[in-house]
């Protein structure tokens, strides 16, 4: 890909993005910038790791750059627009990964037709498993999001959207990690807690995870089916998925990817009501 893109924000989600990219070998990483406000050793800790070039805010020249990821914090979104305003030029596509901020707010600090698309990664970006889901915004053409596409595809599986199912993807997908994660604290822990040492423990909870999603991924059969396939009369996972429906385990997930994606949506209201007023 013969384009250099420039990260402001050098937290986990971009090094995760970074690790993914870099290791697809899409870009080289002399093609990827990545840039921060303040925390230097942070940048020379990446330039470590995978060889990008670390640039301070200060010393950032856009001039070199054709796609500008947006990598802090949503609620950094207004400051950084101001900065960014005067530097930026016509070629420039940005692609912001912030949770809940719409594409109509970046939109509206910048000159119109300037392409903004809207992407949703998770940190399995870093094993090149994330699920992304991208966004056109209101100027974006066919060829932009093609070409971002092409470098999430680099991260993981990606999935085009409305930007009205963001909420609920972040909710599913972006935040969906760490609630898998939470239940694999939990096998861990009744592992260890019957006797098994705790990295066995681990592992046999991430495997059975993994072996799980590979099934549904790599078959033609639904979770359901495959849940049935498991399930003996009167056997022990009969028993066990009792538990978990007394225990509203389903509903818990879904809840949470709910919440999320409420979050989301109170994200987007703040960054608009902030829009207005600028
Ligand atoms: N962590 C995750 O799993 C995911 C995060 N996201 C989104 O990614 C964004 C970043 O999240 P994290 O990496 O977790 O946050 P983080 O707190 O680890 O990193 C934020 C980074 O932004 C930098 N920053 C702040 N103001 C800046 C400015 N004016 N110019 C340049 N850099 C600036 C900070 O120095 C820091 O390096 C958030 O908007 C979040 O919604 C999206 C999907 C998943
Ligand atoms: O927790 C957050 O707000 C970010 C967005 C999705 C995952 N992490």
């Amino acid at each position: 890909m013969d384009q250099t893109i420039a990260f402001l924000g050098a937290g986990s989600m971009a090094e995760a993005m970074i690790a993914g990219i870099v290791q697809s070998k899409k870009l080289s990483p002399h093609q990827i910038i990545v840039s921060n406000r303040s925390n230097h050793n942070r940048l020379q800790e990446l330039k470590y790791t995978y060889g990008i070039r670390p640039v301070p805010r200060n010393n950032l020249d856009l001039n070199e750059v054709d796609t500008i990821i947006l990598a802090m914090k949503p609620k950094d979104i207004e400051r950084v627009m101001e900065e960014l305003q005067q530097d930026l030029k016509d070629h420039h596509t940005l692609v912001s990964i912030l949770a809940g901020i719409p594409t109509s707010v970046i939109e509206q600090y910048l000159p119109a037709g300037q392409p903004v698309v809207r992407v949703m990664p998770n940190t399995s970006s870093t094993l090149q498993a994330s699920a992304t889901a991208i966004s056109s915004g209101t100027y974006t053409t066919t060829s932009h999001v093609e070409s971002v596409r092409y470098l999430m595809d680099s991260i993981g599986a990606t999935f085009l959207i409305p930007e009205e199912q963001m909420d609920i993807f972040t909710g599913i997908a972006g935040s969906g990690p760490a609630y898998l994660y939470h239940l694999m604290e939990h096998m861990e822990l009744i592992g260890e807690e019957q006797g098994l040492d705790r990295e066995t423990a681990r592992e046999i909870g991430a495997q059975t995870m993994l072996g799980a999603a590979r099934m549904v991924l790599e078959s033609d059969v639904s979770p359901t089916q495959l849940r049935e396939n498991v399930t003996s009369p009167n056997g022990t996972t009969a028993a066990g998925l009792d538990a978990l429906y007394r225990h509203r385990g389903g509903e818990a997930m879904a809840e949470a990817a709910r919440s999320a994606a409420k979050r989301s949506e109170q994200l987007r209201t703040k960054a608009i009501q902030q829009a207005v007023r600028v």
